[in-house]
């Protein structure tokens, strides 16, 4: 069985009274690609700001144990030494190129630190003495492979801001890798790709997770389904689901969580997950309490007005906020009727749809 090489427990990640983040605990395992996925604002950014040292926790603890059986607190760690002693790197949902640099120079600079200490950081040091020049060729070299392995190896002494957009996105991945990441977190990393672009990048993913782990973003159900070992589902900062993609996929909180869209995506839904038992699930009647049975708000009539974080905490959402708790409220309270079929129908977007997100 593979270990985990990142290990949340009881994370909490307050703004004020916001509690953006509320008891999450998940793993990730090692050589492994662990998608964190959710509607827009339920935690996922400020999940990877915890584990990047962009943010210090409120509260729980967050692991990463290395392969040589290293392991480092996080949320203990200097933001600086994240990268650099835990090996964590990681890439944002808006391109940070140096876009007037070429491709290689971009590669070259993320190799900065480890040139340095090469140098001995000293003027003789860089001009002649044979470690630096060693190490200045070896980064050359990881920056070529890198640049392979991204398919821009033709476009090595080009401008990176002249890439076209999903080239840019493999070329902050390849200056992520020349870091020599354990464990490689990309923050919706197939945001405005087009189809022939986002098979390219699932592609460089997969080559990518046979050395180092993936800790991944997205909103793109398409990518999210194909090369995802494990899905965490995100709700207002609980997580509602944790497993295979195919379980994530037909989980009914999960659909319910991804709730707000028109009801001619009903059928959609319901065809696309094909899971009997979601539908009669789904096909539980609808509560007269909350408007007529043809209703599209079938599940997002307001059961609570918060919802329930670590140990006697609320964090108040707006009212019927949670699809997923309203999802739990109704399948606990509703008899079970299979063979009856309600005449309502829930409207629904399933987590195998295009996202509610995007570029930011
Ligand atoms: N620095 C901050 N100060 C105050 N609130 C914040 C801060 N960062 C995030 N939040 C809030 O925390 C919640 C979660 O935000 P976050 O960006 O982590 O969600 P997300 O799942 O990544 O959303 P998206 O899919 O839109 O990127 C939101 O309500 C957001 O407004």
């Amino acid at each position: 069985m593979k270990d985990a090489i990142l290990q949340v427990e009881h994370l909490s990640m307050k703004f004020g009274g916001l509690v953006a983040i509320g008891d999450l605990s998940f793993q990730a395992k090692r050589g492994e690609i662990t998608a964190l996925i959710g509607p827009n604002g339920a935690g996922k950014t400020t999940v990877f700001n915890c584990i990047t040292g962009f943010y210090k926790p409120s509260e729980g603890m967050i692991t990463l144990n290395g392969a040589d059986g290293s392991s480092f607190l996080l949320e203990r760690l200097p933001n600086h030494e994240i990268p650099a002693r835990a090996k964590v790197a990681r890439t944002f949902q808006n391109i940070r190129l140096f876009s007037g640099m070429t491709l290689l120079e971009n590669l070259l600079v993320a190799q900065h630190n480890k040139l340095m200490k090469a140098s001995g950081y000293t003027i003789l040091g860089l001009f002649g003495i044979g470690g630096y020049r060693r190490a200045s060729a070896e980064s050359v070299e990881l920056a070529k492979h890198w640049l392979e392995k991204a398919d821009l190896v033709d476009r090595a002494d080009d401008p990176a801001g002249d890439l076209p957009y999903g080239a840019q996105r493999r070329l902050e991945i390849a200056r992520a890798m020349c870091t020599g990441p354990e464990l490689l977190c990309l923050d919706e990393p197939a945001a405005g790709l087009n189809p022939k672009e986002s098979a390219a990048l699932n592609s460089l993913l997969m080559d990518i997770k046979s050395s180092t782990s993936i800790l991944l973003i997205e909103h793109d159900m398409s990518v999210v389904m194909q090369i995802s070992d494990h899905v965490v589902v995100l709700e207002y900062g609980r997580k509602i689901s944790d497993g295979s993609p195919q379980s994530v996929r037909t989980d009914p909180r999960v659909i319910a969580a991804y709730l707000g869209v028109d009801d001619e995506e009903v059928e959609t839904v319901l065809t696309e997950v094909g899971d009997e038992d979601v539908i009669e699930q789904l096909d539980i009647g609808p509560d007269s309490a909350h408007g007529p049975g043809t209703s599209s708000s079938y599940l997002a009539g307001p059961v609570s007005d918060t919802i329930g974080h670590s140990e006697g905490e609320r964090v108040t959402v707006s009212k019927g906020a949670s699809k997923a708790a309203q999802f739990d409220a109704r399948v606990s309270a509703a008899p079970r009727k299979p063979t009856e079929r309600a005449t309502a129908k829930p409207a629904g977007k399933s987590p195998t749809s295009k996202p509610r997100g995007g570029r930011k």
